[in-house]
């Protein structure tokens, strides 16, 4: 019998080969991608993180398990603290300084749109329903930086190697184990309709990973009138 986490990647894997395939990716692997599309995703991207560390403070609150609290813990210093050298790589790509790209950072429709599919998980639902649409985040990023390094023999100097290599590193298995081991445990008590929403969570995160990339690309903005 499958794990449900196993059915997830199953299905989500085409969704990776269409990242991989479009421009972000494919600019970053050229080393061509323009500062534009760079500067739009890592002002997007640090409130992204922002987020996603609140996140992980809810589900740390919803847990009794001290030993779940503490990868909790870990995550939102990961996320908050370390995950933004992979960002610096990005900032000194374009020759601009990290901190001054991110300050008065916007997030734009995708990324909206995104961030609060998860949020609406982790206010109405449960702990699996919630990381299963956290998990594409490290996933996703795993799996592309591992296409990437399969399909590329990048050179020592490549402007993004350092970027490349961080998301595909043993660093995401580890996260990857634990969020599968609550998702896996807390599916044993669901019926067919409950597991189908953590799928249904999954892929559509995994979706929002490619409309967020394309966001940057593409120089989405709000057609709000300001
Ligand atoms: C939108 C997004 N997804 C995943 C990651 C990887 O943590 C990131 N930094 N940003």
């Amino acid at each position: 019998m499958k794990l449900i986490t196993e059915i997830m990647e199953e299905k989500a894997l085409p969704i990776v080969d269409k990242i991989y395939n479009d421009g972000f990716i494919q600019g970053l692997v050229h080393a061509n991608l323009s500062k534009e599309a760079v500067v739009h995703y890592l002002k997007a991207d640090a409130l992204y993180l922002d987020n996603f560390s609140d996140i992980y403070a809810m589900l740390l609150a919803k847990s009794n398990d001290k030993v779940e609290k503490n990868f909790f813990l870990g995550q939102i210093n990961f996320v908050l603290n370390e995950e933004i050298a992979a960002h610096k790589n990005l900032a000194d790509y374009v020759g601009e300084d990290y901190h001054e790209i991110i300050k008065g950072g916007e997030w734009y429709p995708s990324a909206d749109h995104y961030i609060k599919h998860m949020y609406y998980n982790a206010f109405a639902f449960g702990m699996a329903e919630t990381l299963s649409a956290m998990a594409p985040c490290p996933w996703i990023y795993q799996m592309v930086a591992r296409k990437i390094l399969a399909n590329h023999n990048l050179a020592e100097d490549h402007p993004l190697k350092f970027w490349i290599e961080f998301y595909a590193g043993v660093l995401v298995d580890e996260v990857l184990t634990e969020y599968y081991k609550i998702i896996n445990r807390e599916a044993e008590f669901m019926s067919e309709e409950g597991k189908a929403h953590l799928v249904k969570n999954f892929l559509e995160s995994c979706e929002h990973e490619r409309r967020f990339f394309n966001m940057a690309y593409t120089q989405e903005r709000w057609d709000l009138e300001v």
